[in-house]
């Protein structure tokens, strides 16, 4: 009998059964999709099982059964568990390890519980190279269920530098898919300021795309030393195989999305989470849809800047900071509204080697929130405080420069806001409070006084 199963064999899921298999465990692997099956048949060997209908999947696999679903999200998943259900038994487990989104998982999960099934909701990240030779995992359900499958996920997960898995339990219910969520949502805001400073560099400072790789090449020495840093040198130097020219620059200037990052947002503005570089990020990537940018290219004819790049590694430095800053502020509120106990500094090392935003910086994270400690906003922590009191006059210059340019920065000048707010006594927001009582009799709090509080602004007439 085979240990382990997989559902789904394009190339996440036929990755991670190869994975699995690679670190001896026996793997059973099942798609809908017959050539899908075929390709996977190729790696056949006596710990590797195709299976080619539903009933030689589940029966091919030891009890209780640990079944890895990896297909696409949605619908999908449903239909998928309403096939295993009848061929399953009381005590099997069920992973979702595709990008579900946490309320459909909250709902299987609940679902699966009534059946005697334990449903795993796990997000993994890495893509298809992690998926092979280790992803970050974030599984969450039920803690006992968690515990049968935790060697297998151990064995295959991403190591951090210092050897330790890049998995653990997260949490109840949907948690897993949710901190999935968070992590995209901290991707897209990374991935936008990364965006922003290529840019500047252009825009401002000329450079050059082979100039501006090796900038980035650098600062991935320096400190930004993240894969999303690694990977923006590599797009920069990419030739074309179409053109002389640099694949960067055929590109079209319009982002997709699969609307994770969309989905942090949503439960960010449920839950009152003051994401605004997160939200940024997801309507920049609207923006670059719009059909209405025919005006003239922006073409700097003012001074560069001696330090600019001097700054802009800094600002990259304290503007990825803020990103993590708000996907662990998102997950602090959540755990508080979904009652989950998350452990922060876990979460943080699950970061730390094989996903998309693993990046040096998350050590310094996990160091945070170590011992318990709770923190409301990362940079009350006194190392991210000093990195913020050391690079925000770099941030600042920065957004002033490109303002004076014409140049948009929503998630760098996002972040300068963010930071120039948490710590701030005086907000104006006394002010949205007069005008709401004013205008709706909404009340307010005082400053020197317990109670709630109504003016009569203006005579009845
Ligand atoms: N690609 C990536 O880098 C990452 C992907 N993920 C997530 O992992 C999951 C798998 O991703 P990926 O490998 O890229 O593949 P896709 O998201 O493209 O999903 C393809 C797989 O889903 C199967 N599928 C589609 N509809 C159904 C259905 N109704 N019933 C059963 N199976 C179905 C497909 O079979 P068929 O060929 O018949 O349609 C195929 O095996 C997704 O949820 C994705 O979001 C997570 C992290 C990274
Ligand atoms: O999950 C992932 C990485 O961890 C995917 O690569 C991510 O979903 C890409 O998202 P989008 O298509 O919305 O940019």
């Amino acid at each position: 009998m085979q240990q382990f199963g997989v559902i789904g064999l394009s190339v996440m899921g036929k990755n991670l059964a190869l994975n699995i298999r690679n670190h001896g465990y026996s793997v059973s692997g099942f798609s809908i999709d017959k050539s899908e099956v075929d390709a996977f048949a190729k790696y056949e060997d006596d710990k590797l099982k195709p299976c080619y209908t539903w009933e030689e999947f589940v029966n091919s696999l030891e009890k209780p059964r640990k079944i890895l679903i990896q297909i696409m999200a949605g619908d999908p998943v449903d239909q998928t568990l309403q096939k295993l259900l009848p061929l399953l038994d009381k005590g099997d487990i069920l992973i979702d390890g595709g990008n579900s989104n946490f309320h459909d998982t909250t709902r299987r999960f609940e679902e699966m519980e009534k059946h005697g099934i334990h449903f795993i909701g796990m997000g993994v990240s890495g893509g298809e190279e992690g998926a092979l030779n280790g992803p970050a995992l974030m599984p969450g359900g039920d803690e006992e269920a968690y515990k049968k499958v935790a060697p297998i996920l151990e064995a295959i997960a991403a190591k951090t530098p210092e050897g330790r898995p890049c998995v653990s339990y997260i949490g109840p219910s949907s948690s897993g898919h949710y901190v999935k969520m968070v992590h995209n949502g901290i991707e897209y805001a990374i991935i936008q300021e990364f965006s922003e400073v290529y840019d500047i560099l252009r825009k401002i400072a000329s450079k050059s795309d082979d100039e501006m790789s090796a900038i980035f090449d650098k600062w991935n020495q320096g400190l930004v030393h993240a894969y999303l840093t690694e990977i923006t040198a590599n797009v920069l130097k990419q030739k074309d195989n179409l053109t002389q020219d640099h694949v960067i620059d055929h590109i079209l200037n319009v982002a997709s999305y699969k609307g994770t990052g969309n989905w942090m947002l949503e439960d960010g503005v449920a839950l009152g989470a003051p994401i605004n570089v997160v939200a940024e990020a997801v309507i920049a990537r609207f923006m670059s849809k719009a059909t209405t940018r025919e005006g003239k290219e922006i073409v700097w004819n003012g001074d560069v800047p001696d330090n600019l790049i001097d700054n802009l590694e800094k600002s990259l430095q304290l503007t990825q900071a803020v990103a993590y800053a708000q996907g662990f502020q998102q997950l602090t509120m959540a755990a508080k509204a979904y009652d989950w106990n998350l452990r922060y500094p876990a979460i943080a090392q699950n970061w730390e080697a094989g996903c998309i935003i693993r990046s040096s910086m998350l050590k310094d994270i996990e160091k945070a929130y170590e011992d318990g400690k709770q923190l409301e906003v990362l940079f009350q922590d006194p190392y991210f405080n000093q990195l913020m009191v050391n690079n925000i006059p770099a941030l600042r210059e920065v957004v002033s420069l490109v303002t004076k340019a014409g140049i948009p920065t929503p998630a760098l000048s996002a972040s300068l806001n963010y930071l120039e707010s948490i710590f701030d006594p005086s907000l104006p927001a006394n002010l949205i409070q007069g005008q709401r009582d004013y205008f709706g009799a909404h009340t307010y709090l005082r400053n020197d006084r317990e109670g709630t509080f109504h003016t009569e602004w203006y005579e009845e007439k």
